[in-house]
């Protein structure tokens, strides 16, 4: 468990981070958003002690970070940066075991470690133990990256733009396989990134931030259809249609849904309602406009049109502040 209580930083006067409180909860992750200079980066340094708050209180694990020393508290953190930050001269495995060694594990238990987490995150250790970073994809680099920050199983992982130098192709792979591993099971996360679709994907809540200050922090769909003030309603307009298809499921729009939405056109290929919006739309691009939904109670067939009808009754519920949902 992360919590920050009133935390503030300057550099030489100036404001970097301005009163940020936020707790995040083992098993779950919060993705600090925002434009580049908004103090994502300061508040995630600040947690690992690679920066000193000028003010206010960080616990982990129920601990207050100066209470204990530095090496201590970032041997709990694992810490994934954007570049990597692999050492060039140790090959694969050795970079892996770099936290386990610290921990003085022996060594059986370190070749056992680093192989597992090798194969789940899809470098077969005969190919790639050896090897050095220079002779991996940038692709492969961050996925060894990954795997040193979860080497020692650490309860917390603090993740810094983790996917931000990797082609659009590669991030959304290494992303996926990041996000499918049991490893991360009740651990405490942290990412920074300024992806709004990557922070919508991955975040089980947001934390948006600008000028230092943290604006609004929630689930993503809060931000998106109950946003506290203009700055936070307006930093999603570009992509607003496409983020709100892909949070909703269809059973979070089926009471909106207008009442005349059945129809006799029973499609053969049936879709859970815990399907997105968006890949329902998606699907109806094969079945000329119409689906069939399985409600669990009843298998509903509606169309396209009906579904955006829904989503707009749905937006007006949530402006409003009531919706089946709960945020
Ligand atoms: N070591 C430092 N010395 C002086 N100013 C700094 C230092 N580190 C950060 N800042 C300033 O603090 C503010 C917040 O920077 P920070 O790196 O936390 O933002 P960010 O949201 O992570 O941005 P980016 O997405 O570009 O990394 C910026 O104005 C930056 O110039």
């Amino acid at each position: 468990m992360i919590k920050l209580e009133h935390v503030h930083k300057t550099f030489a006067n100036k404001p970097a981070v301005t009163d940020v409180s936020f707790e995040v909860l083992p098993g779950t992750l919060l993705v600090l958003l925002g434009t580049s200079g908004s103090g994502k980066t300061t508040t995630l340094r600040m947690i690992n002690r690679l920066i000193e708050p000028s003010s206010g209180q960080i616990t982990v694990n129920g601990k207050l970070i100066q209470d204990q020393s530095a090496e201590d508290l970032r041997r709990g953190i694992g810490y994934v940066l954007q570049n990597n930050g692999l050492f060039p001269h140790y090959t694969v495995a050795e970079n892996i075991a770099v936290v386990p060694r610290l921990l003085q594990w022996d060594e059986a238990r370190i070749r056992e470690r680093t192989v597992t987490l090798m194969k789940k995150l899809h470098l077969p250790p005969e190919e790639y133990s050896e090897v050095y970073p220079a002779q991996l994809s940038g692709g492969q680099q961050q996925r060894v990256g990954l795997a040193r920050a979860l080497a020692a199983d650490p309860p917390v992982l603090l993740m810094d733009e983790p996917f931000g130098a990797l082609d659009p192709v590669t991030r959304a792979s290494v992303r996926k396989e990041f996000m499918a591993l049991d490893e991360l099971e009740n651990k405490t996360i942290i990412m920074v990134t300024h992806d709004v679709q990557e922070a919508f994907e991955m975040g089980t809540r947001i934390g948006l931030m600008d000028e230092g200050r943290l604006q609004q922090t929630g689930a993503p769909e809060e931000l998106l259809f109950a946003p506290a003030n203009n700055f936070v309603a307006n930093f999603f307009r570009d992509q607003r249609l496409s983020l709100e298809l892909k949070t909703l499921t269809l059973n979070d729009i089926k009471p909106y849904l207008p009442p005349a939405a059945g129809s006799d056109n029973y499609q053969p290929h049936v879709l859970p309602g815990t399907t997105s919006c968006w890949d329902a739309l998606e699907q109806t691009m094969h079945t000329e406009g119409v689906l069939s939904v399985d409600f669990r109670t009843e298998v509903f067939t509606m169309d396209s049109r009906s579904l955006m009808t829904a989503l707009q009754v749905y937006k007006q519920t949530a402006a409003n502040g009531s919706t089946t949902k709960s945020f």
